[in-house]
């Protein structure tokens, strides 16, 4: 309140001795005059009866008018050594402060008391009753002295004051022409003058303003003509720890928060407003609204909600409001996705209000002590970027359905004394499912009974599991997170949709896929997706327009970027900081001082921030599915760190982000598991071995996954380290992650640099990349495949490398194999005689069993059907025919082809 306000009345005089003395010399004249004249008068006095009569009463008038200022200053002089007033207006703030101080604190001795019920200062639990089951708090009510022009008297620090409410005329006010009755209210005392009045009167605020900073008040804008802020509740504020959010997440934000309004000196030193716009986004009941209020309670600050559903409310109002919201609060701004649903609708239903009104008097938000302006709502995706770009929300915060930490700290909130059985009631349930509120609603419904909590988890799920089921293709989901390649494995293994994906754990995937076994990297992070891992989940999301800008101008606004791949190598100022730093080129003007630089520099790099904020436009658009974005934060990062040396590239190949699914084989990289026996053995650098697997019969990667060195050793005759590395690599030995990474398909960004880092042609760096590479930037080749290239061609030039690669890597043909040397025809006499019936297929056996010659076969006993399929003639033709042979062998005469010598080997 200020002084001005206050009607501090004091009827302590200080001119009253001067005032007298003039009087008395007035009186010395007049008598004065009156003496020199005096015959003259006496005279006139004597004879004239009108004189006479004039100067009775004249002398009369005076004295009296005489007596009546003495009595007057006199009085005024005695009561204001003794008496003192201070007169307040019911109009003023501090009206009601002091009558509840008095009310509250002081002993009235008139006695006559207005009752009134208590409306303010609800403590939250009271909330909570009333709103969740429905039980009223008792009523309070407090004392007031009435206002029925009475005098109270009261003493105060050992004075009495006289306390007087006098009514007055009643008036109409404001817009809606409300009746309002003015009201006075003097405190008087006899003793001790103004100064204890004085101190009454701050006493009264001091009281008032402790118990306020214990509240939270809540401002909301009237709906009168002024559209002022006015109060329209306090309560005692949650504690932050009341609201549980994911992690540490409550905390971070608390901390920024506190960061933000201990910056004040740097945010006026580099001249950017004092604000910090803050979004809350996800779905309802989960502790949006809760966390703003607890927030603004635990920086004693007041929240202002704004509401744009006021028909009075303009563009200026409401940028007037913002810039004179209340001290010391937040501004709140919830569910801002049904003010202006998109842009086109120019004003928010039901108001006088413009989107681009909103956005002006958003920028306006600011004040001296810092102001914290907090949106919320349900559906990001709804929301024009230009409403949370940065500068107009810093931070976005996502607030999800409640995970297992959150559900074990709620349990354990109601049921301190079995905080035990928290792990057990949250492993019941599905983690970013169920919404705290309903979690909080189900708690609630049992809070005596906490095994009945734990008991009835089934009927929650029934009740809260969401219908709609999760239409996300596998594909699409996989693709959030850059392992979309494994997308054909799980729709191979009945997985097409996110809701099939069930229970499915990280080693089922594992036990699908021996290039994700390999892959460590992805095997992490689909760990990591399995799992619902914060972080990832962070990434998944889908990056909004205004995200899309950010990142982009993050990546290439600091410093002067390359905007083209002939920008690249001069014109930039330096290598980048940040987290896509590494590997960044052209960094000669580092070190250049400032005024070797061209005088054009600025209009150069004006140039460029022009050329750059368009590229982020055509980005925006390239990464759009049926006007939203389709492209996910992990998926934008990747590829601007794949593309961060050259910005128009990395727009230009943007589209691929949120292209169709390729059709058919060879629209990207293949999978190791896909591959032929040969092709697998290459990737590893290993194909001399090929052969061997094939006569095997091993003739497909997948076929040689199960094979233990056992078999590489007996079968294939493996020997030594080739036989320790593909024993390691066909087994996916996590202990051996150096040889596991040369089986992984190196990216675009890491082909280029491996081929920069031999030779500085940049321009055939890119050529080179994009060879080796399908559109989505993952590498048709593996690493040992890549390194071996490059060791081979170290002394070839690069232009000569650059063209090598398509032709040795890409288009390479398996070299036809050596033939073997046709095997000599057999001399053994057994072969000779079964070929002349046309069995000589049939000679091994006879020859392996040493049966060749015509004594051995005619011997006793004589062989059966059982010994011929013994020997391993299978068939019953061959056997049948191979008896008929003997018979007719045994009655011919012995000739002397048919006795020839056995040979050595039979
Ligand atoms: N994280 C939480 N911790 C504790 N209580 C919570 C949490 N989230 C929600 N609640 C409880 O659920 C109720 C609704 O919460 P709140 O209004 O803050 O949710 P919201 O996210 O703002 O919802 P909406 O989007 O519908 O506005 C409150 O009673 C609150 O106590």
């Amino acid at each position: 309140m200020s002084m001005s306000d206050r009607r501090v009345a004091s009827t302590r005089e200080s001119s009253a001795p001067a005032l007298l003395a003039s009087m008395v010399a007035l009186l010395a004249i007049c008598a004065s005059l009156l003496f020199s004249s005096r015959e003259m008068l006496v005279g006139l006095l004597r004879t004239n009866q009108l004189v006479q009569a004039f100067v009775a009463s004249s002398l009369f008038g005076g004295l009296s008018l005489s007596l009546v200022m003495i009595g007057q200053i006199l009085a005024s002089w005695v009561r204001s050594s003794t008496f003192a007033s201070v007169t307040i207006l019911n109009k003023d703030e501090i009206f009601d402060k002091v009558l509840d101080f008095v009310g509250k604190h002081r002993e009235l001795s008139a006695g006559a008391l207005m009752a009134q019920t208590q409306r303010k200062r609800k403590t939250w639990k009271d909330w909570r009753l009333e709103l969740t089951i429905g039980q009223r708090a008792t009523p309070r009510v407090e004392y007031r002295p009435a206002n029925n022009n009475d005098v109270h008297i009261f003493s105060h620090n050992g004075t009495r004051v006289l306390l007087t409410r006098s009514k007055g005329e009643t008036v109409v006010t404001g817009h809606s022409r409300t009746p309002t009755q003015l009201e006075t209210l003097t405190l008087s005392t006899w003793r001790g003058g103004a100064v204890v009045l004085k101190q009454l009167v701050e006493e009264a605020i001091s009281a008032s303003a402790q118990e306020e900073s214990n509240e939270l008040s809540v401002y909301v804008l009237s709906s009168g003509w002024l559209n002022g802020w006015e109060r329209a509740l306090s309560k005692k504020p949650r504690t932050v720890e009341s609201v549980i959010l994911d992690e540490d997440l409550a905390h971070s934000l608390l901390a920024d928060a506190r960061h933000f309004l201990s910056a004040c000196d740097w945010y006026a030193e580099t001249g950017i407003p004092y604000r910090r716009g803050y979004l809350l986004y996800g779905p309802p009941g989960c502790g949006k609204t809760s966390f703003c209020q607890a927030l603004a309670g635990e920086l004693k600050l007041d929240v202002c909600m704004l509401t744009l559903a006021n028909q009075n409310l303009d563009d200026n109002s409401l940028a007037a409001n913002l810039r004179d919201a209340p001290a010391s609060s937040i501004v709140l701004l919830e569910d801002v996705d049904a003010v202006f649903v998109e842009r086109s609708a120019s004003r928010a239903q039901g108001t006088g209000v413009t989107f681009s009104g909103l956005l002006n008097a958003l920028d306006g938000v600011a004040s001296q002590e810092g102001r914290l302006f907090f949106m919320t709502t349900n559906h990001i995706d709804r929301l024009d970027s230009a409403l949370i770009r940065p500068g107009r929300c810093d931070v976005k915060v996502e607030l999800r359905c409640a995970s297992h930490a959150q559900q074990r700290r709620l349990f354990a909130r109601f049921f301190p004394e079995h905080a035990e059985r928290a792990g057990a009631f949250a492993s019941q349930l599905p983690e970013y499912e169920i919404s705290m509120a309903q979690l909080q609603g189900y708690l609630l419904e049992h809070k005596t009974d906490p095994a009945g909590a734990l008991a009835n988890v089934p009927r929650l799920l029934r009740v809260t599991r969401p219908v709609v089921v999760d239409r996300t293709s596998i594909y699409e989901h996989l693709r959030r997170v850059g392992l979309e390649q494994w997308a054909t494995t799980f729709e191979h293994h009945g997985v097409t949709l996110v809701s099939e994906l069930g229970g499915l754990k990280l080693d089922d995937a594992k036990k699908w896929s021996h290039a994700l076994r390999v892959d460590q990297l992805s095997a992490r992070r689909m760990a990591q997706l399995v799992d619902g891992d914060a972080a990832l989940m962070h990434a998944y999301r889908i990056a909004d327009l205004a995200t899309v800008k950010e990142m982009f101008l993050q990546t290439f606004a600091h410093p002067a970027p390359a905007l083209g791949a002939g920008a690249a190598g001069h014109g930039t100022t330096g290598a980048p900081t940040g987290s896509h730093a590494p590997g960044r080129h052209g960094s000669a003007d580092v070190s250049a001082p400032p005024y070797s630089r061209s005088p054009f520099e600025g209009i150069r790099r004006a140039a460029e921030s022009s050329q750059l904020s368009q590229l982020s436009e055509a980005l925006c658009s390239a990464v759009q599915r049926e006007g939203r974005s389709a492209v996910s934060v992990w998926q934008l990062s990747r590829h601007l760190r794949l593309y961060e040396h050259d910005a128009a590239l990395c727009v230009a190949r943007a589209h691929v982000l949120v292209a169709e699914r390729p059709v058919g084989k060879g629209a990207s990289a293949p999978l190791l598991d896909e591959m032929s026996t040969y092709d697998w053995l290459r990737r590893a650098g290993l194909e001399e071995h090929a052969d061997a697997f094939d006569d095997a019969g091993y003739a497909s990667a997948t076929s040689m996954y199960s094979l233990g060195a056992d078999v590489l050793k007996e079968r294939i005759g493996l020997r030594d380290r080739a036989l320790a590395e593909l024993s390691a690599l066909l087994g996916a030995d996590e202990g051996r992650p150096d040889l596991l990474v040369r089986l992984v398909p190196p990216d675009w960004r890491r082909l280029r640099g491996a081929f920069a880092a031999r030779y500085t042609a940049d321009a055939l760096a890119d050529g080179f990349a994009d060879a080796l590479s399908d559109a989505d930037g993952r590498g048709k080749i593996s690493l040992a495949q890549l390194d071996a290239f490059l060791a081979a061609h170290a002394h070839e030039p690069a232009a000569a490398c650059a063209t090598a690669v398509v032709a040795e890597l890409l288009m390479h043909v398996r070299p036809e194999r050596a033939r073997a040397p046709e095997a000599a025809e057999p001399t053994e006499w057994v072969y000779t005689w079964l070929k002349r019936a046309g069995l000589e297929g049939i000679a091994a056996c006879f020859i392996e069993h040493k049966l060749c010659t015509r004594e051995r076969l005619l011997s006793d006993p004589p062989l059966q059907l059982a010994d011929l399929a013994a020997i391993g003639v299978s068939t019953a033709g061959e056997q049948r025919a191979v008896l008929a042979l003997l018979r007719q062998l045994a009655a011919e005469p012995e000739t002397p082809t048919a006795n020839a010598a056995p040979t050595l080997s039979s």
